[in-house]
């Protein structure tokens, strides 16, 4: 009875979006034909890995610039031409402001209320409070508090050597990050490998596991259906979560105010910004790592202030975009960086060098400075974000109407209206050959200085491009190189009998995952 439901439904759901099917092609764009049942149901049944549809959508019509598409049920418009990426996420930005957002306004507040989520004006001046939390002087203070955390991974190892000689890393890396974002975000210290089911890791496992069958029917119902959601009162997120999070926030900002504490972190910036003290110095978040890079002040962004007021609320929804946006893909990239380092031992051994040749110039000390001198380590890590875009692909909605104006012989002029997507397929651009010869290789020399010179612009792009672009990148690539650099002191990554290898990507869930885990051995160097 049950399947014959949810049959039935998907069964009416497809009549009343038959118009879609030829939604692109009505519009002169070059688009497959597809059966949309079947689209809905090989995303929720996941039959491969999502990063190969992503590539799929971009190597269907490989000589043209863009063509139609469908993520999920919705009609998308693919590029795969670097100038018109330029031009929509940076040139024409206005027309194109704003991200997919797959949960409606006014349903989940704590989600819907992130950076990430807003939309227009609301999203300028968030993103303008929230730009000076990521400058570089900011992350020099929040390094203290990541690089504490990195030290108790490796400390634990030293500690523990019958622990080291087979790990899942990624259950490794995740604790990690948890503790980085637990006391970077949150203000609250925490140690998940010594106390493993700790409240706030369970939590953060919790808001952030989108995993499996159900989930991914709940979701897919969810972009379906939102009003009947909120009537009916199904939140998308377990409401045990979000009653966590906001009295956490709640308590620390109460007990700030109270005993008046400072800290360097995310609840201080956003308590600071709240009293209207916000300082804007350095506010242009340049990227060390992703070369489609846009000062925030070419949006205008730096002058503005904060027009509404901030509610507990909103910083909440703000310090949760770390969980969101940054647990799950920044443990992601640190597992792919050691599974590569594990099965190059040449390129490990080059990093270990240039590790140990700087640190000797810092007294053993891994500082901040000491990290932004070591080259090869930025080459290996933008290389590991080559090959495992770990944001497979992005997206803008667009907010004006606009017009792509034909340049090949074989193109109409295309108008989009309010509301159509355009997806960029970062997966299939960063492994087509044409822009990263051999691109199943993992080849850091791609990343020297020299080479690094001739790859296309908007032809990498890890953390997306123009001013909608990742806000958290440097502290991304920071907690990463934190963490590995404390690892690679003292222990080398290696393959076990246990190592998946190749690795088999999982096919559940939008992020690169291992089915049967990331298993590797750290022994102690020499
Ligand atoms: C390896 C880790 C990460 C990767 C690969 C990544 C990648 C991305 C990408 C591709 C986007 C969309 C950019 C665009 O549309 O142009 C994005 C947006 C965003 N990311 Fe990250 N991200 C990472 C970690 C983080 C972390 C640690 C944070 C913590 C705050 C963060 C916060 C955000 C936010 C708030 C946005 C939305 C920005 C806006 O709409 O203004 N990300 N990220």
């Amino acid at each position: 009875m049950f399947w014959l439901l949810i049959g039935l439904l998907l069964a009416i759901f497809c009549w009343f979006n038959y118009k879609k099917l030829n939604y692109w092609a009505d519009k002169g764009v070059k688009q497959k034909k597809v059966f949309l049942l079947y689209e809905l149901f090989k995303v929720i049944y996941m039959k491969k890995p999502f990063a190969e549809f992503i590539q799929d959508s971009y190597n269907e019509f490989p000589n043209s610039r863009y063509s139609g598409g469908f993520q999920f049920y919705r009609p998308v418009l693919v590029l795969r031409d670097s100038e018109l990426i330029k031009q929509i996420t940076v040139k024409d930005f206005d027309h194109f402001t704003d991200h997919m957002n797959f949960i409606p306004e006014g349903t989940e507040p704590l989600w819907t209320s992130n950076l990430f989520a807003l939309k227009g004006d609301k999203w300028r001046d968030m993103r303008a409070t929230l730009s000076p939390a990521f400058t570089g002087s900011k992350m020099r203070a929040m390094f203290v508090l990541m690089s504490e955390c990195a030290q108790e991974v490796s400390k634990h190892f030293e500690n523990h050597p019958e622990e080291s000689k087979s790990i899942e890393m990624k259950d490794l890396f995740t604790r990690y990050t948890n503790d980085v974002i637990a006391t970077c975000a949150f203000g609250v210290t925490c140690n998940s490998i010594k106390h493993r089911n700790n409240e706030f890791y369970l939590m953060g496992k919790l808001a952030t596991n989108f995993m499996g069958f159900w989930k991914n029917l709940k979701l897919i119902l969810y972009i379906m259906m939102p009003k009947l959601f909120k009537v009916i009162g199904i939140s998308f997120f377990d409401k045990k979560v979000s009653t966590f999070f906001r009295r956490i926030v709640k308590d620390t900002i109460k007990m700030r105010e109270e005993n008046n504490i400072t800290r360097p972190d995310m609840i201080h910036l956003l308590m600071e910004a709240r009293k209207g003290r916000f300082n804007y110095e350095e506010t242009s978040a340049v990227q060390e790592t992703g070369f489609a890079t846009v000062e925030e002040s070419e949006v205008g962004m730096n002058a503005k202030k904060q027009k509404d007021a901030i509610t507990d609320d909103d910083i909440t929804a703000q310090a949760l975009i770390f969980f969101f946006a940054g647990f799950e893909s920044v443990a992601t990239l640190m597992v792919l960086m050691a599974y590569e380092l594990a099965l190059n031992p040449d390129i490990q051994d080059r990093l270990q060098k240039e590790i140990d040749s700087v640190l000797e110039v810092y007294d053993g000390n891994i500082t901040y400075e000491a990290i932004n001198k070591m080259k090869y380590l930025d080459m290996v890590t933008s290389e590991t974000l080559r090959k495992w875009p770990i944001a497979i692909g992005m997206d803008r909605v667009c907010v004006k109407p606009y017009t792509i104006q034909a340049v090949l012989s074989d193109e109409k002029p295309v108008t989009l209206k309010v509301g159509d997507v355009i997806s960029v397929p970062v997966y299939g651009i960063h492994r087509d050959p044409k822009y990263y010869p051999n691109p199943e290789k993992f080849d850091p020399e791609r990343f020297n200085d020299e080479n690094k010179m001739n790859i296309q612009s908007y032809m990498y792009l890890p953390f997306g491009s123009g001013p909608r672009n990742c806000i958290g990148s440097r502290f991304a690539l920071l907690e990463t190189k934190v963490v590995l650099v404390s690892l690679l002191t003292k222990f080398n990554i290696v393959v076990t009998e246990k190592s998946e290898i190749p690795l088999k990507l999982s096919k559940t869930g939008f992020n690169f995952n291992s089915k049967n885990g990331f298993w590797f051995g750290l022994k102690r160097r020499a």
